[in-house]
């Protein structure tokens, strides 16, 4: 029997989607701009519906309201069949989720609790989870967690000087992107073994960014710590900060904890330097010199992180780029690229500009690769082997 599966993907301003019959795509697309100008684009390979539009605006109000207005655009691919499960991406999994795992009230309940170290993410999570529960009640609902493919690196790289009991409680480098690095890793052992048995740092850059330091499929260190705030710069996010200048904000210039977290997710980062926007597309093409010292920030950041890395791993192999930049930014590969000739790193421009798979010269002693990442699909493998084994609710 045909297991049909849909996959849900609630970012901070997008909600990506795809249907599974089997390991096979029915139908995928995404909401993007939620929070600005909402818009969605949607493919179905069965019944050749595809959408490209503006949502209305009480369909783009918020995540909660674009899921239910997503949810019956379904109904003709489904033709009438079940939803056997649906796979969501949950952001925060906290010290206790390590693997995914069916959702049940309490399992929800502890979510709920993790909200304030993902406010940009663990809400939207939660809000597909329970519109999920309502449309699709017979369905098996399973987590897949971001944090989950890091619980097992080192101790030095999972805790902050500070004093013990506040370890011991959770305050912890987690790590996130992390279903996005475990289907790198799949893909690499399969098609490029000696690239994934190598000293690996994977660079995912997307609305949000991080890297991660792997050695032979397990992550060893991250750029990303107790939230998703930590390291990278991001579309909104400040990455890697002081902490001296949150007390600042906070005792100086008296704001409170939720004005310094507006600050710090919403208004930091490209948007925040720039002035202009938290795209990198928009601020590629502007002519506003702001614009170029907020890429410049994010380049420089770049070959920072990539050497702290590679300082993890003791030297470097192979360097893979993915998300929306990584994929896309081939002026932003380059800038990069150029600042690592002292680890061995050598591109070649035609195929950078190609986006090839492999973008390093023949002489490069790095390899380097540009890899189309698919959280989409790591979410489907997940539970389709869970859903072998968990009770499907009554
Ligand atoms: N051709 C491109 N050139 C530069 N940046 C791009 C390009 N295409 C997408 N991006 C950038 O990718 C980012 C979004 O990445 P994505 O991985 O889709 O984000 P999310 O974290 O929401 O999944 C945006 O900053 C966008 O501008
Ligand atoms: C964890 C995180 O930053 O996710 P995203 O890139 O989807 O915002
Ligand atoms: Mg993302």
């Amino acid at each position: 029997m045909t297991e049909t599966i849909l996959v849900l993907n609630s970012g901070s301003s997008s909600i990506k989607f795809t249907l599974f019959a089997d390991d096979a795509v029915m139908l995928d697309g995404q909401v993007q701009g939620l929070g600005a100008t909402p818009h969605i684009t949607l493919k179905s390979r069965t019944t050749g519906q595809t959408i490209d539009r503006g949502l209305t605006e009480s369909e783009g109000a918020s995540h909660t309201a674009a899921i239910a207005a997503l949810l019956p655009l379904f109904e003709d691919d489904l033709n009438g069949r079940s939803v056997s499960a649906v796979g969501h991406r949950v952001v925060h999994g906290g010290v206790d989720h390590s693997e995914p795992l069916q959702i049940t009230e309490d399992v929800l309940d502890d979510l709920r609790t993790l909200v304030p170290l993902a406010p940009l993410h663990q809400p939207h999570n939660i809000a597909g989870i329970e519109a999920a529960q309502t449309a699709f009640p017979e369905a098996a609902q399973i987590a897949c967690f971001d944090t989950a493919f890091h619980r097992n690196h080192p101790w030095v790289n999972d805790t902050f000087a500070l004093p013990r009991p506040l370890y011991d409680e959770g305050v912890r480098r987690y790590g996130f992107h992390g279903l996005s690095y475990e289907y790198i890793c799949s893909y690499l052992n399969r098609a490029h073994p000696s690239a994934y048995s190598g000293r690996l740092v994977v660079a995912h850059l997307g609305n949000g960014a991080s890297m991660c330091a792997i050695r032979d499929g397990q992550s060893i260190g991250s750029t990303m710590g107790f939230t998703a705030l930590d390291g990278l710069p991001m579309g909104t996010r400040c990455g890697q900060l002081d902490p001296g200048v949150v007390l600042y904000l906070l005792t100086t210039k008296g704001m409170t904890p939720d004005e310094v977290s507006d600050l710090l997710y919403k208004q930091s980062g490209l948007k925040g330097l720039s002035g202009i926007s938290q795209d990198m597309r928009t601020l590629s093409e502007s002519q506003d010199p702001k614009a170029a010292e907020a890429i410049d920030y994010y380049v420089f950041r770049l070959k920072r992180e990539i050497g702290a890395m590679a300082a993890v791993l003791e030297g470097l192999d192979t360097l893979v780029f993915t998300g929306g930049i990584g994929e896309n930014a081939a002026g932003i590969r380059e800038r990069v690229c150029a600042k690592l000739a002292w680890l061995g790193v050598d591109i070649d421009t035609d195929k950078n500009c190609a986006a090839a798979e492999t973008i390093s010269s023949p002489s490069s002693r790095v390899t380097v690769m540009v890899i189309p990442t698919n959280e989409e699909e790591m979410i489907r493998r997940h539970t389709s082997k869970l859903l072998s084994t968990v009770p499907v609710p009554a």
